[in-house]
C-alpha cells in the first residue's frame, strides 16, 4: 500500500445515485494506487432493504452509515494510508460528520436527464432509478466555503479522473 503523503487528505467522491461515484472513485484509486472503498457496501442490511423497496433513507438511517464511513477514514488516517471512498453525502450536515477528519470532497454533478438515463441502464444494483428524484431533492450541493471540487459528471470517466488528479495535483508515487 502507498503510504499517506503528509497532509494528504482522504478523498470522498459524492453525489446522487447514478452520478458515477463508484466508477470514478474506483478509477481514481486505481490511477493513484490508493485504497478504495465503495460506501454502498457499508450500508446496513436494513438500509439496503429499504432502498431496494424504493423507500428513501432518512437522516436517522444515514447516521450510523456515516459513522461507518468516518471509521474507514480514521483507520486510513491512523495507518497513514491514502484512500478514496464514495458517499452520497447529499446534505451539508452529513458532510460535516465526515469533515471532522482531513477529507476533500469531489462532487460529481450532472443533469437529471443524463443521470436518470444511466440509472435506467444500470441493472446490477439495488438502488431503483425511481429514487433519483428524492436524491436530487435532498442534495445540497457543496457551498464555496466547503472547498469541494465539482466535476462535470457528463464527461468520460477517464476525463473526470484526469481532472481530479490535475486539480488536486496528485501523482502516483
Ligand atoms: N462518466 C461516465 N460516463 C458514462 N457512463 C458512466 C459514467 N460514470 C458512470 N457511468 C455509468 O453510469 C452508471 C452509474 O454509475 P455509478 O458509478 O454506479 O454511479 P453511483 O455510484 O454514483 O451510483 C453505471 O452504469 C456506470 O457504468
Ligand atoms: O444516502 C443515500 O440515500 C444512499 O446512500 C444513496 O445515496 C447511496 O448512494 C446508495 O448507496 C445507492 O447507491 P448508488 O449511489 O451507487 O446508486
Amino acid at each position: 500500500m502507498t503510504p499517506l503523503i503528509e497532509g494528504q487528505p482522504i478523498i470522498v467522491v459524492m453525489g446522487v445515485s447514478g452520478s458515477g461515484k463508484s466508477t470514478i472513485a474506483a478509477g481514481l484509486a486505481d490511477e493513484l494506487g490508493w485504497d478504495f472503498e465503495d460506501g454502498d457496501n457499508l450500508h446496513s442490511d436494513e438500509n439496503v432493504a429499504k432502498m431496494s423497496a424504493g423507500i428513501p433513507l432518512d437522516d436517522a438511517d444515514r447516521q450510523p452509515w456515516l459513522e461507518t464511513i468516518s471509521s474507514w477514514i480514521v483507520e486510513h488516517e491512523m495507518a497513514g494510508v491514502p484512500g478514496v471512498i464514495t458517499c452520497s453525502a447529499l446534505k451539508r450536515r452529513y458532510r460535516d460528520v465526515l469533515r471532522e477528519r482531513d477529507v476533500v470532497f469531489v462532487h460529481l454533478a450532472g443533469s437529471r436527464g443524463l443521470i436518470g438515463d444511466r440509472l435506467t441502464q444500470r441493472s446490477d444494483h439495488y438502488m431503483p432509478p425511481a429514487l433519483l428524484d428524492s436524491q436530487l431533492d435532498s442534495l445540497e450541493p457543496p457551498e464555496p466555503s466547503e472547498n469541494a471540487i465539482t466535476v462535470n459528471a457528463e464527461k468520460t470517466p477517464a476525463e473526470e479522473v484526469a481532472e481530479i488528479v490535475a486539480v488536486l495535483a496528485l501523482r502516483r508515487r
